[in-house]
């Protein structure tokens, strides 16, 4: 039988503007995003009965229909017109509702080795496509590397690779719901945007122009809901991270840590205060 074994990174924003609010309920955005790597796995088998089977190893987060992974498989299935089922089971690294698409990046990669297993022959974009229907930062996870993300997040634009560099992820024990982040966001306080900036820092190649350009228009709602996130925010500064950046709606905050020699020091000062913390690389980056 054959199988298809992928990997599903979380992402970060690197930026994220919010422009306004439309007349179907989404924002409008402008972010950069990429992809580092702290991975869920996908194991996927065809069956011969047409059924969509998932299971997960956390045992928490549902493998029903309510599953973002599930729901891209049937999705797919109607789309491709198949009579083929699959076995799809989900190792799951990503915290859940962190701020770091772990639920987006499962259904992307599973309509990545859908499309191989069941030999589908649809193009990336055409994936994407299918993936928008499932929650706005699929197409994203579907291209993954690095990219500018416009609309309500779905259009996406690719762009070279950000330097390499260490990356430290804390997310404290607090649920973040991004249609509450979203609601509450007050469009008319917007002062600034960094999008254009941090893609030509991006797009320059130069480390020092990425920290100074990180930004997050959710922070503005999402921090003085949760204090949590603003110490840890604080603590990634005292311990010495070159830039510091809550992810997405939250609540997971990322430090970019260039010297390795810092690294240890970072993520022990944060270990110290919160449970969940990974030092990771940004994922396709060019070897130093
Ligand atoms: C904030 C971001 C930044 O990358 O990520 P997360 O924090 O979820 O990781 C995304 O915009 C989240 O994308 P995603 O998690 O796929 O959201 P969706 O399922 O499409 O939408 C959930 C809800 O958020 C709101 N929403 C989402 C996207 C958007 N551009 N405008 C919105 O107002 C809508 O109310 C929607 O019902
Ligand atoms: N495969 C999955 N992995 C994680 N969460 C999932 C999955 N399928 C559905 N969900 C649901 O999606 C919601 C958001 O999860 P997640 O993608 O981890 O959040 P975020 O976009 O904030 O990083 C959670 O409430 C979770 O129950």
């Amino acid at each position: 039988m054959v199988k298809q074994s992928i990997k599903a990174p979380a992402k970060i924003n690197l930026s994220l503007d919010v422009l306004g609010k439309r007349s179907d309920g989404y924002h409008e955005v402008k972010m950069v995003m990429t992809q580092v790597d702290l991975s869920d796995r996908l194991d996927m088998e065809p069956r011969e009965d047409g059924l969509i089977h998932v299971e997960m190893s956390e045992g928490s987060l549902p493998a029903d229909s309510r599953n973002l992974a599930h729901q891209a498989a049937v999705l797919l299935k109607q789309h491709g017109g198949t009579k083929m089922g699959a076995s799809i089971y989900i190792y799951k690294n990503i915290p859940v509702a962190a701020g770091l698409a772990g639920g987006s990046s499962d259904a992307a990669a599973a309509l990545r080795g859908l499309n191989e297993l069941w030999k589908l022959g649809l193009s990336l974009s055409e994936l994407a496509e299918l993936g928008a229907e499932l929650g706005s930062d699929v197409p994203f996870c579907v291209h993954g590397g690095t990219a500018l993300a416009t609309g309500r997040g779905e259009c996406i634009e690719k762009i070279p690779e950000p330097p390499s560099c260490w990356v430290v992820l804390a997310k404290p024990p607090v649920g973040v719901s991004t249609g509450d982040i979203y609601k509450r966001m007050r469009t008319e306080d917007i002062s600034s945007t960094s999008a254009d900036t941090m893609s030509a820092a991006v797009r320059d190649y130069n480390y020092n122009a990425i920290c100074r350009s990180l930004h997050n228009a959710l922070e503005q709602v999402t921090l003085p809901m949760y204090p949590e996130i603003r110490q840890i925010k604080e603590r990634m500064r005292a311990s010495g991270v070159d830039a510091a950046l809550m992810s997405g709606s939250g609540p997971t905050v990322f430090g970019l840590v260039k010297k390795e020699a810092k690294l240890h020091r970072v993520y022990n000062a944060l270990r110290g205060f919160c449970d969940q913390v990974y030092a990771v690389r940004l994922l396709g980056e060019k070897q130093p």
